[in-house]
């Protein structure tokens, strides 16, 4: 069993032959005594995703073997922006069995990868969740949740001065209001000399973006409960992504999913102010 460190000092023992996904920014983290878990990298470099939540992590599987065998053309669409699933291994934690999901990485062709991870949705439960569920995700993040039907749990971004890592997590993103996000966007993709690299990252954003806007406007097969569209990027190349089916549910009255429609809209509006003000020099 390798043993690992957080940034508070807290040891965990991870499974012989993986080590911490150092560039995490969201989602569940080891919390000692809880049942949650960082996500992890295999030898071959894949991302382990803990799944031992009871529903949560059933749901998330079957939505990637979903995926992995639909002939459906509407579904076929999706799996350029999903990660590649591997299927699932189970590992020896602690001496107990623990399942994981192996998605490819994502950003593992980036160097020094600026990351973004941005939960869609004005509400972030799925319908039918418990009451204690509905008020816990109705409180977070709603200085950014109900203006903009987004929220950001974490990213980050490279000191310009010491060339040093700097992660920004769920705390800034719970303390952000409405009129700061577009200066979190900007900042996020000025991280390079060149202003021409945070045009083509935009511009690569908007376009990935506008795809994905162009699936949500047709499709009533799925509604995407807190689920995350991860932003990276380098020099050179920048992608968008669609992470965590947790919380996706079948299409009630095969609606359209304007929860998530809602909040991806405002992105897209977002950074297209971002890329007039750039191409304008402003
Ligand atoms: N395939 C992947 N490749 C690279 N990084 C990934 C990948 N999947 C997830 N990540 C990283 O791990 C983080 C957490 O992922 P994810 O949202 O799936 O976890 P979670 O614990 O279900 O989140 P939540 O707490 O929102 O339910 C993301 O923010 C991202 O930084
Ligand atoms: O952003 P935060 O404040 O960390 O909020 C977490 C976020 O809503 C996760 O999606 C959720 O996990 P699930 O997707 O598994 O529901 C988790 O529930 P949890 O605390 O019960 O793990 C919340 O705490």
């Amino acid at each position: 069993m390798a043993e690992c460190v957080m940034e508070d000092g807290t040891r965990f023992a991870i499974p012989q032959g993986t080590e911490l996904l150092a560039e995490q920014v969201g989602g569940h983290e080891f919390i000692a005594g809880k049942q949650t878990m960082s996500m992890l990298k295999d030898k071959d470099g894949h991302v382990l995703k803990y799944i031992n939540k009871p529903i949560l992590g059933e749901r998330e599987t079957k939505f990637y073997e979903v995926l992995q065998s639909t002939e459906d053309p509407e579904l076929l669409k999706l799996k350029k922006f999903v990660p590649q699933y591997f299927g699932t291994t189970t590992l020896k934690m602690s001496n107990q069995d623990v399942k994981f999901l192996i998605l490819s990485n994502l950003i593992g062709d980036l160097h020094e990868p600026r990351v973004m991870d941005i939960k869609i949705g004005y509400q972030t439960h799925e319908p039918g969740a418990p009451k204690e569920k509905v008020l816990a995700e109705e409180s977070k993040y709603a200085g950014t949740k109900k203006p903009w039907g987004f929220c950001i749990p974490g990213f980050q971004i490279y000191n310009k001065d010491t060339g040093k890592r700097e992660k920004y997590g769920k705390e800034f993103g719970k303390h952000l209001k409405k009129d700061s996000v577009l200066n979190v966007f900007k900042m996020f993709v000025d991280q390079y000399s060149s202003p021409s690299v945070s045009i083509e990252t935009v511009k690569s954003f908007l376009y990935s973006l506008k795809q994905i806007q162009s699936w949500f406007e047709t499709q009533r097969i799925y509604h995407f409960y807190s689920s995350s569209l991860l932003f990276s990027y380098d020099e050179h190349k920048a992608y968008v992504h669609m992470i965590d089916f947790a919380h996706v549910v079948p299409a009630t009255d095969n609606n359209l999913d304007s929860n998530y429609l809602g909040g991806l809209n405002n992105i897209i509006k977002l950074f297209q102010t971002i890329l007039d003000d750039l191409e304008q020099g402003t």
